[in-house]
């Protein structure tokens, strides 16, 4: 296929057969819809869809790739969930490649409706009617947003087992009862989420990739470990990997729904627009992320920030700026003080004692904890860890520090949104975050400060790609903590975050 083809044409014709490219896997691996679909109709199939996904795709707010036009796409499954009858829809599950030029290649699960007819309620749904294959002039729309589709998913989940390729699991203890209504949740998200009569909520991974996703591995841990800030997974369901030797890649999570909950940015948010502190609130959440933290750690493995580790980690924060700076071109006059306060970490004595490195949360802020109003409990939510670091690097152990520069940089997002009058509102609440923290857990945060500065530049510099990608508006607001950040650096001997 030559490189010049005009994308349209290479995305309806691209690796769906059964001679896939090297990093593609294997069509065998594919199921076509109806039963025993072979190569030839897994190929009409995504031949007919590719240009409709071509368009619908990079509209979705999960879709990771935004601003690279997509050059081709490979089937890596079709499985039929119910098959479409009469007026009645049809549910189709499809894990599909799209490879964009310069950027590899990234697999999504997509659920997709399809039904003759297309109620009026469920038109903005639509991705498009397929001009030829076999789902041609048939209605393919976004099948969650279907109550009738999503209420299936559910009970899948409810009574395990395999499916194709997919296999759905339930936890032996947990029991789901039937006829539980369903709505998609409409939040900005990185996934899609559908709540189930207010009792569970379902999140289906969209972008997914072979290994355990930790936002099913690391609440799953914490529920074995005793933990009860984590609502405890009910059920899960995953793909088979599709080359022997690799892992199954996990589609979606069914968790407790907190009913009534509302999240820390809202909180915190409501607080500013009446000019309240939020330092209780803030105390007990850095307490509830200690008491994460502590049994994460028991959990699973931890390893010593020894000397060798640290270097690696700030090499790996340089890294990360250049690439960031590479995109957002007003990083570029902060490079250099910024690197300083990486190099700091990497110095002899640079964190200032021996840290541990274990499984955090990964990708902390005030949108991932939520409180219930009969306890003002928080809990934390979404272990999925930053989701445009590639899977294996989530996994690894980091410093607990990581997840605190997070929270505190969220306090500091929080103030800037809610136009807070000066520094005061958010540098209480990070006090009393780090507070809270220290009263549970033997590490307090202050005690290093140029650790807990290079982790809290590191995510501003994260949150600048992230905004410029995602939410361009917003871009001020990590672009001034990265000018107070370097300032910081500048100054002799840093200040201190
Ligand atoms: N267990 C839960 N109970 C109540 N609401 C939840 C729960 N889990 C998630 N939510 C709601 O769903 C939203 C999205 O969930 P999240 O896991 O953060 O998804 P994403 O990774 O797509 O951002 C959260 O902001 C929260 O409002
Ligand atoms: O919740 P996600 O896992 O999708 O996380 C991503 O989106 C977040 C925004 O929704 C983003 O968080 C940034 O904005 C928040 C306010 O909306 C702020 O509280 C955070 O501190 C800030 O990082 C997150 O970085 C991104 O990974």
């Amino acid at each position: 296929m030559s490189d010049a083809a005009p994308p349209h044409r290479e995305a309806t014709t691209t690796r769906t057969g059964p001679h896939p490219g090297p990093s593609t896997p294997s069509a065998e691996g594919a199921r076509a819809p109806g039963d025993g679909g072979g190569p030839q109709e897994v190929r009409g199939l995504l031949d007919s869809l590719g240009p409709l996904l071509l368009e619908w795709l990079p509209r979705q707010r999960w879709f990771a790739g935004k601003g690279r036009p997509i050059s081709g796409f490979a089937l890596v499954s079709a499985t039929e969930l119910l098959p479409p009858s009469g007026a009645g829809p049809g549910l189709l599950h499809l894990l599909v490649r799209a490879r964009q030029d310069g950027a590899g290649e990234d697999c999504y699960q997509l659920l997709l409706g399809v039904r003759d007819v297309l109620p009026p309620h469920l038109a903005p749904a639509l991705v498009g009617r397929p001009a030829d294959g076999p789902l041609r002039g048939r209605a393919v729309y976004e099948g969650l947003t279907d109550p009738r589709l999503a209420a299936l998913l559910l009970e899948r989940l409810r009574m395990p087992g395999r499916l194709g390729p997919l296999r759905f699991t339930r936890e032996p203890e947990v029991v789901i009862s039937p006829d539980l209504a369903p709505r998609l949740l409409d939040a900005e998200q990185s996934n899609s989420s559908a709540v189930y009569g207010e009792t569970y909520i379902l999140k289906l991974f969209r972008r997914v990739g072979p290994g355990v996703n930790p936002d099913l591995e690391l609440p799953r841990a914490l529920a074995n470990a005793g933990c009860a800030r984590v609502p405890a997974p009910a059920a899960w369901f995953e793909a088979e990997p599709p080359r022997a030797g690799s892992e199954p890649m996990t589609l979606g999570v069914l968790q407790p729904y907190l009913p009534g909950s509302a999240d820390g940015w809202q909180l915190a948010l409501g607080a500013l627009a009446v000019g309240a502190d939020f330092t209780a609130p803030a105390r007990a959440l850095g307490q509830a992320t200690a008491e994460v933290h502590l049994a994460l750690a028991e959990a699973l493995p931890t390893t010593a920030l020894d000397r060798h580790r640290l270097e690696a980690l700030a090499a790996a924060m340089t890294h990360r700026l250049d690439a960031a700076a590479e995109a957002v071109p007003a990083l570029r006059p902060y490079r250099a003080a910024l690197c300083a306060a990486f190099d700091d970490i990497a110095a002899p004595g640079g964190a200032g004692r021996t840290w541990r490195a274990q499984r955090i949360h990964g990708d902390l802020h005030l949108g991932q904890a939520l409180r219930t109003p009969a306890d003002g409990r928080w809990s934390l939510i979404d272990f999925e860890g930053e989701p445009a670091v590639p899977l294996a690097e989530r996994r690894r152990p980091q410093p607990v520090v990581r997840d605190i520069a997070g929270m505190l940089r969220s306090f500091d997002y929080a103030a800037a949104v809610g136009r807070a009058p000066g520094t005061g509102w958010a540098d209480a609440a990070r006090a009393a975050f780090c507070e809270g923290y220290a009263a549970a857990h033997p590490d307090d945060p202050r005690e290093d400060p140029r650790l807990l500065r290079a982790h809290e530049t590191d995510k501003a510099v994260y949150e600048v790609l992230y905004e410029a990608r995602h939410r361009p508006d917003w871009l001020p607001v990590p672009m001034s903590a990265i000018r107070r950040l370097a300032e910081g650096s500048r100054a002799a001997g840093g200040t201190p975050v």
